[in-house]
């Protein structure tokens, strides 16, 4: 039998928590036509993520493959998302790191349209900063980037390095597009992503408002 240089009880693990976990976001309307990508860290050299394409409220084990850090598909032939790259990155970055959520909710679409031309969306005097690991407070303003959207993963991919050289930071948006979040494992990234959507809805309804 083939050895495996992963744990495959880990991985079948990790499979079930992403179905689950991204059945709920799909449900919310997150996911619309198979868009939005999910992974999590398996060890120092290996990521599961779902496979490209597939509808992301209907995952099941067989969507869920394994890459190593420079996106190569490890122990199977399956062609993983479009977006691998954007996920090892932090990976390889980050050893703390253990899961990476990329959503496309009309709220991450529409608010990274208004603020690409300023580059950045800043989230200042919500009590909801908190929930951002290492936020203690709500005073003290929190810049989310907006990059531009390309097909070149490298180029997006190295944009997104020199934000993270220049600061602390849990996700970004990318410009029409939709919003990659973080955390140290499922629960710390899902409660990112919510919060980020919930800053996001925030910014743009009272901008609505002061219209
Ligand atoms: C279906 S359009 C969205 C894709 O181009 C992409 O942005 C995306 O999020 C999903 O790509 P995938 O290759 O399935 O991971
Ligand atoms: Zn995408």
């Amino acid at each position: 039998m083939e050895t495996l240089p992963y744990d495959a009880q880990q991985l079948r693990h990790l499979a079930g928590e992403i179905i689950t976990n991204v059945r709920e976001l799909a449900h919310a309307g997150w996911t619309p036509a198979t868009s939005s990508n999910f992974s999590r860290r398996l060890d120092d050299h290996h990521a599961a993520i779902t496979v490209s394409g597939r509808d992301k409220g209907r995952l099941t084990e067989a969507d869920i493959m394994v890459v190593d850090f420079d996106g190569n598909p490890v122990g199977n032939d399956k062609r993983p998302s479009a977006e691998t790259l954007l996920h090892t990155q932090l990976y390889r970055r980050f050893p703390e790191i253990g899961c990476v959520l990329h959503t496309h909710s009309r709220t991450q679409t529409v608010a990274s349209r208004l603020y690409a031309p300023a580059g950045h969306i800043r989230f200042e005097g919500y009590e909801l900063q908190k929930a951002f690991q290492g936020n203690t407070t709500h005073e003290g303003a929190m810049d989310v980037p907006v990059f531009p959207n390309t097909q070149d993963m490298p180029e997006l991919a190295g944009w997104v390095e020199a934000a993270l050289d220049a600061q602390p930071m849990w996700g970004y948006l990318i410009d029409g597009h939709g919003l990659y979040a973080w955390g140290r494992d499922m629960a710390e990234a899902r409660r990112h992503l919510e919060a980020f959507e919930f800053l996001l809805g925030c910014e743009l309804e009272l901008r609505t408002l002061k219209q």
